[in-house]
């Protein structure tokens, strides 16, 4: 590999990453994402703050034991009018678990007059001083400019003096921070053209926000121009709008571009999977449409777009999906065709001729109900059973006869408010009527709870059976109380898999009625077929 294209890959994922608001890791969870990135092989995973809070001192005490990347502890250059080595903040810094350490300093005249109020000699005096007493203790030192643009552009003497204080006195890497992500790529190209004469492109690092969306833009800009090592975070977390999301980057600078990375394509692979590793960390459903890791990324809904997709996939798609270790999806709504039927029938595991009149039935009958408030983009297991109904193919495993559901809202003899409801389920499972009765604490809980104490005894398959989520949303909010009402319900079992299911009525109760029936029926079809 020539070494003048290696891009190094410095994420920050558990220092700018948990400066994004809402985000709040827990020791385990910077464990468990340093663990993923070496994993990943990146090249740095910086850790966090050493001194800054009881999280970061107790995973800095511990820290991982990293494989590929070299794990580095993040602070800031000495304090105005303190020595380096009697500044309590950079001693921590230095005496931190980890053999790299990156510092902030300003590179911004107007920074350093009013956020820090000193002479600005002082302040390139501090960027000298401590790159120098860390270098003479720690395997690896880098600044991060902060503010560098906003500096350079202000004025580029001070910025570059600012950075070459860093780089004379022994920094690996500096990093020209675009920190209020404003810069946009066509500056970020002539400045680093510019900084590159000054300061060789391997040695400059990149640290971009996203505040005007263009953080993965700047990075790739900056490595163009010639920067060699490139700072971003997973599913682009970090202060206010968020740092270059990694996640991104990486593929697009592995499979657009001649740079290299230190990362194989059997690891590329897992990156769909880290990216959503992240999200169950913060409790977070992942973004749909995120670039390249995204469920929506590789999901094709227009029936133009499938019909070209099933004769070669690279009709609509810039990559094959495993790369990244994401998977195609074929959507089925009324937006579809018969080609979007077809390919639904091909991962169900149907096999009918594209000819066959039922197809074309199936169409209408999709964009039909659609009309009426079903959506079949996300309820694949209605779809599933619509299909094998219009061919034919669902057994009657059992027929509600009827329910009823009463609710009551009262104050009990402790003066406490009471909620419960109750429902009566009548089944008929072959001939046979059953009746059952059960409470909850809400009607689709009671009617839910009765369906299953009727039907667990005849299919005990249905016993690890379980509803996950469950979403309303009113079609016709303009008719009031009265507006027709979708709800959709995800359903799972022991073994993992999930699906989810589509009623609409009138009437919530009856929506939600028709959505747990495919739920159960759905389940009992999949067993039955086993
Ligand atoms: C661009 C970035 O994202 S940099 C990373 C920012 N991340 C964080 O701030 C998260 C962690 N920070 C913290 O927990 C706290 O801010 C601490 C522990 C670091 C410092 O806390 P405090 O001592 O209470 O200071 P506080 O946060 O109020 O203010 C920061 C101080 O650092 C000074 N400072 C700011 N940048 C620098 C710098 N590069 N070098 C030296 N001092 C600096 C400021 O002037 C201010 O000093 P002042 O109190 O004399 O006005
Ligand atoms: C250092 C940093 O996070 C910034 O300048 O944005």
């Amino acid at each position: 590999m020539s070494d003048d294209k290696r891009v190094y890959l410095f994420d920050t994922t558990l220092r700018d990453g948990a400066q994004t608001q809402g985000v709040d890791f827990s020791v385990g969870d910077k464990m468990a994402i340093a663990q993923a990135l070496d994993k990943l092989k990146v090249d740095y995973v910086e850790g966090g703050w050493p001194g800054a809070n009881p999280t970061d001192d107790a995973f800095f005490n511990a820290p991982p034991e990293l494989k590929h990347a070299t794990f580095t502890a993040f602070g800031m250059t000495r304090r105005p009018g303190r020595s380096a080595a009697n500044d309590p903040g950079l001693t921590a810094l230095i005496q931190a678990k980890a053999p790299a350490v990156c510092m902030v300093g300003k590179s911004w005249d107007f920074q350093v007059d009013v956020a820090l109020g000193i002479p600005r000699n002082e302040n390139i005096d501090m960027i000298a001083e401590s790159v120098l007493h860390a270098k003479e203790r720690k395997s690896e030192v880098m600044l991060d400019a902060e503010h560098f643009f906003d500096g350079y552009k202000a004025n580029p003497q001070y910025a570059l003096d600012c950075i070459l204080a860093a780089y004379k006195n022994g920094a690996r890497w500096v990093v020209l921070c675009d920190t209020n992500g404003g810069t946009l790529p066509h500056e970020i190209e002539r400045i680093v053209g510019e900084v590159v004469n000054h300061v060789p492109g391997s040695h400059l690092g990149i640290h971009c926000h996203n505040d005007t969306e263009n953080a993965v833009a700047n990075s790739l800009a900056g490595i163009r121009a010639g920067i060699r090592q490139v700072q971003g975070t997973l599913n682009g977390l970090g202060e206010r709008c968020g740092n270059a999301n990694l996640i991104s980057l990486i593929p697009s600078l592995m499979l657009k571009t001649d740079f290299k990375l230190g990362i194989s394509d059997a690891d590329l692979a897992q990156l769909t999977h880290i990216s959503r590793l992240l999200d169950e960390r913060l409790n977070r459903a992942p973004n749909r449409g995120a670039a390249y890791v995204g469920d929506s990324a590789f999901a094709h809904k227009g029936g133009l777009h499938v019909s070209a997709v099933e004769k070669d996939p690279r009709t609509y798609e810039h990559i094959e999906p495993s790369l990244v270790g994401n998977r195609r999806h074929i959507v089925v709504s009324d937006q579809s065709g018969r080609a979007n039927i077809m390919a639904r029938f091909r991962e169900i595991g149907l096999a009918i001729d594209a000819h066959d009149p039922k197809v074309a039935t199936l169409v209408e009958q999709v964009k039909a109900r659609e009309f009426d408030g079903y959506a079949y983009d996300g309820a694949e297991a209605s779809f599933e059973l619509l299909a094998r109904r219009a061919l034919g193919h669902v057994p009657d495993f059992f027929r509600l006869s009827r329910f009823r559901v009463m609710d009551e809202r009262r104050w009990n003899a402790r003066n406490e408010l009471v909620t419960e409801s109750e429902a009566t389920v009548t089944v008929d499972v072959h001939g046979n009527e059953t009746m059952t009765v059960a409470t909850g604490n809400g009607p689709v809980n009671a009617l839910d709870t009765a369906l299953r104490k009727a039907l667990v005894p005849l299919y005990p398959v249905l016993d690890d059976m379980r509803l996950v989520d469950f979403k309303v949303r009113i079609l016709t909010p303009q008719d009031g109380t009265e507006a027709i009402t979708r709800v959709m319900i995800e359903s799972a079992d022991a073994s993992g898999e999930r699906w989810t299911t589509v009623g609409v009525s009138g009437n919530i109760i009856d929506a939600s009625y028709e959505a747990l029936n495919d739920a159960i029926t759905w389940k009992l079809l999949k067993a039955s077929s086993n």
